[in-house]
Order: C-alpha cells, then structure tokens, then sequence
C-alpha cells in the first residue's frame, strides 16, 4: 500500500478553512485508490505566535524536513500586524520555510477554466485560450534583503547572485520546452541593476534552447500586456516579488483568488504547495472562501511530489465537474459555503 505523507500546515484566517476542504478530498482520493494517509497538522504563523512558540516553531520545521511535502493554508493577519520584522507570521513563518528548504522555483498556472470565462471582469475575448504559467523566483530579491530603519527612514535591499537567476531560468526555459516554447522575462532593467543581471543571465541560459522563443517585458508595462494580450504568453519567468504581484493580477484573468494553486519546489521530489491567496481576514469565519486553490495544490503535491499523477487528474476532473455545474462559493457566483464546495469535490472524486 502506497501511504501518501505530508506536512498540513494550516496557518492563519482562511488557511484552516480551505485546508479543511482539501483534507476532505486527499481523505476521498485515499480512500479510493487504497492509499494511506498520513499527515501530520503543525502550527505555523500567527497560530503558532498565540500558541506561545515562534512563528516556524522548531517541531513544524522538523516535520517538514522529514516529509518534504508541504500543504499550506495562509500565514498572517491584521491580529499580527504590530509585530515586527521576524516576529511577523510573514517574515518569521513562510519566508524561511521557504528560504532553508532551498524553494526557488514558484510555479503559478494561469488558464481560466471555460466555466469561469463569462464570471470575469473581462471580456470572453480577452480570455479564450489564455493558458500561461508564472515561474517565480523565491529565495531572494527584496523580500529576503537586509531591512530595517535608520535616521534617513528606512530600507530593504534587493540582491540577485548570477547563480540565482541562472537556475530559475533553466526551470523556465525546461518547463518551456514542455509547452509552447515561449518565455517571456519580465524586468525592471531599465532602472534596477539586479533586473540588468536578469537579463544578462537570462540571455545566456536561453543560448542553450535555441527552439525557445525569448520576450523581454518591462513589469510595468506587463501589468498591461497581462491583460490585454494573456494569450501570447507561455511561461512568464520574473523575480520574486514582480512574481507576487503579477500573480494576483493573474488571478483576475481566472475569476477569482481562490482558484490558483501554486507549486514551490527547488531539486527533487521535495515541495510546498499553497494557494497563491492569502489568510484573506476580510471573509475568514464566514465559510465564504472558495477552498479550490487549496484542493487544486493538494493535487500538485501528490503529482510533483508523490509521482501520483492518476489521483491528481481526479481531483482537477472533480475541480472542473464542480465549476461546469455552479458548485461554488460566492466568489465565483454559488451559494456554496467552503465546506460544502470541499464535500462535493470529495464525493465526486470518490464516485
Ligand atoms: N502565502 C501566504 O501565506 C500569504 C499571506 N498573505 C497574508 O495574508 C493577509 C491578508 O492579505 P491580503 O492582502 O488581504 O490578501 P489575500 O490574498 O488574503 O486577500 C485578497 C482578497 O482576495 C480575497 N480572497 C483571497 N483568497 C480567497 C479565497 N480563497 N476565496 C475567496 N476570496 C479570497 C480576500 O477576501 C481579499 O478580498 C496579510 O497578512 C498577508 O501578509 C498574503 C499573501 C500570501
Ligand atoms: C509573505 C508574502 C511574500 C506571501 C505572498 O504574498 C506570496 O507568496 O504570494
Ligand atoms: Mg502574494
């Protein structure tokens, strides 16, 4: 019997609710497919905070360590908000997770389901046949950039070895070469040294695929080309938080927050899949958030880290079942609660 192992981490506002979801359906695709299931659930973020320990207690890093695959929900929240530097659920959680396990490669997909296509504030024209993915680099820039305060007012650094941009290109450009053969880079190289690197370093890698076409894109401008012609794109190859933020504008293109899955993986089998949202206090309680992002990076971690690509077709074949027949929260116009859309993905992925 194959046992399918990992490490939940809930986290903060709606990470437990749609972690419940997905837990529901690994529950279902276990049980049909005659796997065991073993987590492990482990604080992190601001529950771990109000649970007295650090935000990635010692124990919650162990275990992931020990599984190298990783479900996460969302850290942080206004709850949270006066803390500083590592004490934040952000800063002090998910940012070293991601940085000690060695995570650079953040993959983000793109590709609005048909369903959805009339629920977005776009026209259908702008979204027919959008289908791109976001390869984020994940361990450096500013985010991990020495920060702080001083008498001038304060500071973060944003740094970029050769090495760093050299191995999330090759992810790009191999990820490309798998799809449509198309990667388009976006930078600030106009004004940011860090962003001229990236492109130096992202030519050279594209010497070695000569059947890759290579776009260069300004991050501004791309804010627009995103939207007004998402179907040129084939894989988007960007630093860390251009990644971040054109990720969330990704996610108007796919009709909502709640739909995308992401995948945070370096060499291996080893992974963290969450959805691309965050702990979003504004609906947390409520049953209102969708749970897909969630259910759809449970699916990711059983293909990319356990090699089960049949079940995780199962749960994307139930995710696609759900939206074709309007069971779905009220982001994406249902009337489903959280748990409700999570039980009818379980018993469709079990029938
Ligand atoms: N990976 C992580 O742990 C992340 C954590 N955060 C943290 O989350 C907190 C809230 O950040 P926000 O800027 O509000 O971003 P957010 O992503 O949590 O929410 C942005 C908007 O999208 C909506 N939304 C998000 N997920 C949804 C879902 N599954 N279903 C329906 N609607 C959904 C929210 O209601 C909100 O209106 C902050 O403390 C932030 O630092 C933010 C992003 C990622
Ligand atoms: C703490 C943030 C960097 C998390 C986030 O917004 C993300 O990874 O999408
Ligand atoms: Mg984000």
């Amino acid at each position: 019997m194959t046992t399918i192992t990992f490490t939940y981490l809930p986290g903060d506002g709606i990470g437990p609710e749609v972690g419940q979801a997905a837990i529901a359906v690994l529950n279902a695709v276990a049980n049909k497919f005659g796997h065991g299931l073993d987590f492990e659930e482990h604080l992190i973020g601001g529950a771990a905070i109000d649970a007295g320990l650090k935000p990635l207690p010692d124990a919650t890093y162990a275990h992931c360590k020990a599984t190298g695959a990783i479900l996460l929900g969302a850290v942080g929240g206004p709850k949270w908000d006066h803390l500083k530097g590592a004490d934040r659920p952000e800063l002090g959680s998910l940012l070293p997770l991601r940085k000690n396990l060695n995570l650079y490669a953040n993959i983000r997909p793109c590709k609005p389901y048909a369903a959805l296509i009339d629920h977005a504030p776009l026209k259908r024209e702008r979204l027919e046949g959008v289908d791109f993915v976001v390869m984020r680099e994940l361990t450096g820039g500013i985010y991990f950039g020495d920060k702080g305060r001083d008498n001038l007012g304060a500071y973060d650094e944003c740094r970029y070895s050769e090495a760093e941009v050299e191995r999330i290109a090759i992810k790009a450009f191999d990820l490309a070469m798998t799809r449509r053969k198309k990667v388009t880079s976006v930078d600030k190289s106009n004004v940011l040294e860090t962003s001229r690197l990236w492109r130096e370093t992202v030519i050279k890698v594209a010497a070695r695929y000569p059947e890759v076409e290579l776009e260069h894109l300004l991050v501004d401008a791309m804010t627009m080309h995103m939207l007004t012609r998402a179907q040129d794109f084939d894989v988007i190859l960007t630093e860390n938080m251009f990644g971040d933020i054109l990720t969330d504008e990704a996610s108007v293109l796919c009709g909502s927050m709640g739909v995308i899955p992401s995948a945070s993986i370096s060499y291996g089998t080893l992974g963290m899949y969450e959805p691309i949202h965050g702990s979003a206090p504004d609906i947390a309680g409520q049953g209102k958030a969708n749970p897909l992002a969630m259910i759809l990076s449970a699916a990711w971690m059983l293909r990319l880290s356990m090699g089960m690509d049949t079940e995780a077709a199962a749960i994307e074949a139930a995710v696609e079942a759900a939206l074709d027949g309007g069971h779905t929260t009220g982001d994406l116009g249902g009337s489903l609660s959280t748990s409700e859309v999570g039980d009818w993905i379980a018993s469709h992925v079990a029938h």
